[in-house]
């Protein structure tokens, strides 16, 4: 058996706590064989809440799980830790788009920063999960100045996931069939869910579908899925989102399969003309633990414009927060 490895999880009483905390007690996130201890953070007025869903994580007697911390201190819940995922951050409302979001909750993820930057494991991988997540990424990256940029992450997977379920519904296909889309950009209704590279049972996935359907119908499906599941539920996305925030902290530690890959948001590094520093989703395999951009790929016209118009909106949240004094 491995040694235990730290996770931190803000947020840990929320909606998308009460599903991530129980997958990952269970190994789905890092393995069978990889013990976890959860250090979780939440707000002073959520921690009686956060100490039933501790009785509950206890009741699952976990085999993996070798330890739970809870604490409203960053400084505390993030020693140490190898994995930190963020997720603690205010939900939108229906009407809302989750750049909305920026003021409520771009305050909470610099003393975020700060602390990982501090007191976490000189390794850890960080996943922001609260919206709008690029931003909040960025925010935290930028106040962590003893680790590396590349260390700070968003979550587009839940949008990957998304576009695989849409085309395998459409190409009467199992979401096993489908490899290698692409979530571009943002995590946010100017997203490219990029078909261009896809294939569904071997098959070149825009053979299989037309392009009005295409352009028309299943990018903004994928793109507002967020919005149609707050209109049917009265809540946005939970228990899928948790499934997300599994799959990417899965792939980043233990890679992605040979030939395939994943979106992620991450900091660009220029690729593909997308301006250096935005937390950008991007095509990226992983191997040992180290993400790398898939490079090459030919962009259409289509495309470009696609990838150009969510850069911009990134731009846009940037130049907000450093109006805000969040980021430099
Ligand atoms: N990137 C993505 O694909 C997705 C992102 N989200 C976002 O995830 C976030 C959380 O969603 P839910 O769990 O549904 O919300 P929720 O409201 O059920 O839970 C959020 C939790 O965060 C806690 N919290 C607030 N400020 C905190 C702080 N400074 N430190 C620690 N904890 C703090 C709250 O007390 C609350 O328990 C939202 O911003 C939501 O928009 C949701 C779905 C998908
Ligand atoms: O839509 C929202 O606000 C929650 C979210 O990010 C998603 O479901 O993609």
């Amino acid at each position: 058996m491995k040694e235990p490895v730290r996770v931190a999880v803000t947020g840990a009483a929320g909606q998308i706590g009460y599903s991530l905390l129980f997958r990952i007690a269970a190994g789905d996130m890092l393995g069978q064989d990889q013990p976890v201890i959860l250090q979780l953070l939440e707000v002073t007025p959520a921690l009686k809440a956060l100490s039933g869903v501790v009785m509950e994580l206890n009741d699952g007697a976990f085999p993996l799980l070798h330890g739970i911390v809870t604490s409203d201190d960053p400084m505390v819940a993030f020693k140490d830790a190898d994995y930190a995922l963020l997720v603690g951050a205010m939900p939108r409302k229906a009407g809302m788009e989750r750049g909305d979001l920026l003021s409520a909750n771009g305050g909470i993820f610099k003393p975020q920063g700060e602390a990982l930057s501090e007191v976490a494991s000189r390794g850890v991988k960080v996943l922001v999960v609260g919206n709008p997540a690029n931003t909040n990424a960025l925010i935290a990256q930028q106040n962590a100045p003893k680790l590396d940029a590349g260390q700070f992450t968003a979550m587009v997977r839940l949008d990957h996931n998304r576009a695989i379920s849409q085309l395998a519904a459409k190409t009467d296909s199992l979401v096993s069939d489908v490899k290698n889309l692409t979530i571009w950009g943002n995590h946010s209704s100017t997203q490219y869910p990029d078909l261009s590279q896809a294939t569904v049972g071997g098959k070149k996935a825009l053979d299989l579908v037309d392009q009005q359907w295409y352009e028309e119908e299943y990018i903004p499906t994928v793109a507002k899925r967020g919005a149609a599941i707050i209109e049917a539920r009265g809540a946005s996305s939970a228990a899928s989102a948790a499934s997300a925030a599994i799959d990417h902290m899965h792939d980043w530690a233990l890679g992605t399969k040979d030939g395939e890959w994943v979106s992620m948001g991450i900091p660009s590094d220029g690729s593909y003309g997308i301006p250096e520093g935005l937390i950008y989703g991007f095509p990226v395999t992983v191997k040992g633990g180290k993400y790398a951009i898939v490079q090459d790929l030919p962009i259409s016209d289509f495309s470009r414009a696609k990838m150009d118009a969510t850069a911009k909106e990134l731009e846009e949240e940037r130049d907000a927060v450093r109006d805000l004094g969040l980021v430099k």
